[in-house]
């Protein structure tokens, strides 16, 4: 048991930090790895396991809850986010770190009723770090209450962002000209964390000013995206639309004025939404 759970913990922590316990003991050991979408997107069996185990807890308390998970659907469960109260889990979020004994990996759960987030927790397990939120209720790292920056000058921003599993030309070249148009205004640096969740926690705490993502997935981000909003930041699409978590592309900011300007100077590739079964575009749904 994680020496951050207590009284005050949720059910659904508690679940958390005892599947933590499952990948902690794993992390140090030989890991058999699939690829999903691509060479760098990895599978083992410990998220296969997480994810059924967490799963099978939750269902045997709330039975008439649907489930969108990270390995579920890669196993060919259809994905769609209905008006049910809906549990959204990455079961670990960060494979490629895990397979690599890199210290940054998460569990992620959001919860949603009428397809709006009621509460997201990140646990950074190596770190043994609690981020969670709830709707109207603020945010939390191991109990203490978290703000984002606030800052408003994008010329004085840590900005996160991932280079995901997508290897194809489009995607690569549009990601690096992205990190070099922002370095390039400047920002005062772009860090990649190797988890979309525990970097997009990081906007939360204020230890990074933005963060923002094309072709990650609900899982890695839903959970994320409310402690981000719930710390006082902004969350919305990369073309400044309101967030939408099937969209596969997100900023989270300190402030609305860093947000835009991140919107401004990136470009997204095309991906399938999360929610679109064979769109064609390329980039599956799945990857
Ligand atoms: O597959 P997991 O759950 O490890 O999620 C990661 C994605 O695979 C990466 O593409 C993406 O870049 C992020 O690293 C994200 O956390
Ligand atoms: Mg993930
Ligand atoms: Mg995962």
């Amino acid at each position: 048991m994680s020496r951050t759970s207590g009284a005050h913990t949720p059910d659904t922590h508690l679940c958390v930090l005892l599947q933590s316990e499952v990948v902690l003991s794993a992390f140090q050991q030989h890991k058999e790895v699939k690829l999903k979408s691509s060479p760098a997107d990895l599978v083992t069996e410990t998220d296969q396991r997480v994810e059924k185990i967490l799963i099978s807890a939750i269902r045997n308390r709330y039975p008439q809850h649907r489930f969108i998970g990270e390995e579920s659907v890669a196993a060919g469960e259809h994905l769609e986010l209905t008006d049910s109260p809906t549990w959204i889990i990455d079961p670990i979020d960060g494979t490629v770190n895990f397979v690599h004994r890199f210290p940054f990996v998460a569990i992620s759960i959001a919860f949603t009723v009428n397809r709006q987030t009621q509460f997201g927790i990140v646990y950074s397990c190596v770190e043994d770090k609690l981020f969670y939120a709830q709707r109207g209720g603020g945010a939390f790292l191991n109990g203490e209450p978290l703000h984002a920056s606030g800052q408003q000058d994008i010329s004085r921003c840590v900005v996160v962002t991932e280079i995901g599993a997508e290897r194809d030309d489009v995607a690569l070249s549009t990601m690096t000209s992205n990190i070099r148009r922002l370095l390039q205004l400047p920002v005062h640096g772009v860090r990649a964390l190797g988890t979309a969740a525990v970097d997009m926690c990081q906007v939360a705490t204020g230890g990074a000013d933005a963060y923002y993502h094309i072709g990650m997935h609900c899982w890695d981000i839903a959970a994320s995206a409310i402690i981000v909003q719930e710390a006082g930041g902004v969350v919305m699409d990369t073309d400044g639309s309101e967030f939408d978590m099937m969209s596969r592309r997100v900023i989270a900011a300190s402030s609305a004025a860093v947000a835009d300007r991140i919107a401004q100077v990136i470009q997204a590739f095309p991906c399938c939404r999360d929610d679109e079964d064979n769109c064609g575009c390329g980039a599956t749904g799945v990857n």
